[in-house]
């Protein structure tokens, strides 16, 4: 499997080593051991989601705050531009991000630490989403700040996204630590 470092401590992206023949391929999503110690994920996983959206929904960009997750996304069919925002005041990089196309063919893995804000928004006509999260998830514990926060500027290339009524009210950044 290959690792690409990113600009925001501990976000990665994962190539995993891909095993083609006549039948198809096989390749392995997780490896407690490798992915300790290629990709730096020394958290267990404790909880798999699977999320199926059309072309356009954008989801995001949530975290949770007392118990945040580390998550380990994928997409398994259709395509997604994936982005992990540092929330962190006290962190160098606080409001940059980093954001990488993940889709079927690549077979690319993202790995979001706990402590970033993570979000997609889906560039196929449908994209099935999965991943695993290394803390359970807790309603009252969610967190997140709005897609297009100008602080942030991420340069998503869909203009009118679908939003969830929740994420279309979500604070910007400067709001959320007012
Ligand atoms: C996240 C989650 C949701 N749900 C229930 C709660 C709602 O009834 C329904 C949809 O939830 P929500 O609209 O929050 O789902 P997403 O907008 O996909 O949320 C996710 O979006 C971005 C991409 C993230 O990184 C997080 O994993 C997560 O916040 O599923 C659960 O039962 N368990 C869960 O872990």
């Amino acid at each position: 499997m290959e690792v690409i470092k990113t600009s925001l401590d501990g976000v990665v992206i994962i190539e995993p080593k891909v095993f083609g023949d006549e039948r198809g391929f096989f390749l392995e999503s997780f490896h407690v051991d490798r992915y300790r110690e290629l990709a730096g994920i020394e958290l267990p996983f404790v909880q798999d989601n699977h999320s199926r959206s059309s072309r356009g929904v954008l989801r995001g960009l949530h975290f949770q705050v007392k118990n945040p997750q580390g998550k380990l996304v994928r997409v398994v069919r259709g395509e997604v531009y994936d982005v992990a925002v540092d929330v962190n005041p006290d962190s160098p990089t606080y409001g940059k991000y980093e954001g990488v196309i993940l889709n079927e063919s690549n077979k690319r893995q993202f790995w979001v630490p706990p402590g970033y804000a993570h979000g997609f928004v889906v560039l196929s006509d449908t994209a099935d989403f999965e991943y695993k999260c290394t803390e359970l998830y807790d309603p009252a514990d969610e967190g997140g700040i709005i897609w297009n926060d100008p602080k942030v500027g991420i340069d998503w290339p869909i203009d009118n996204p679908t939003l969830s009524a929740k994420d279309a009210v979500l604070p910007t950044l400067d709001e959320l630590n007012a």
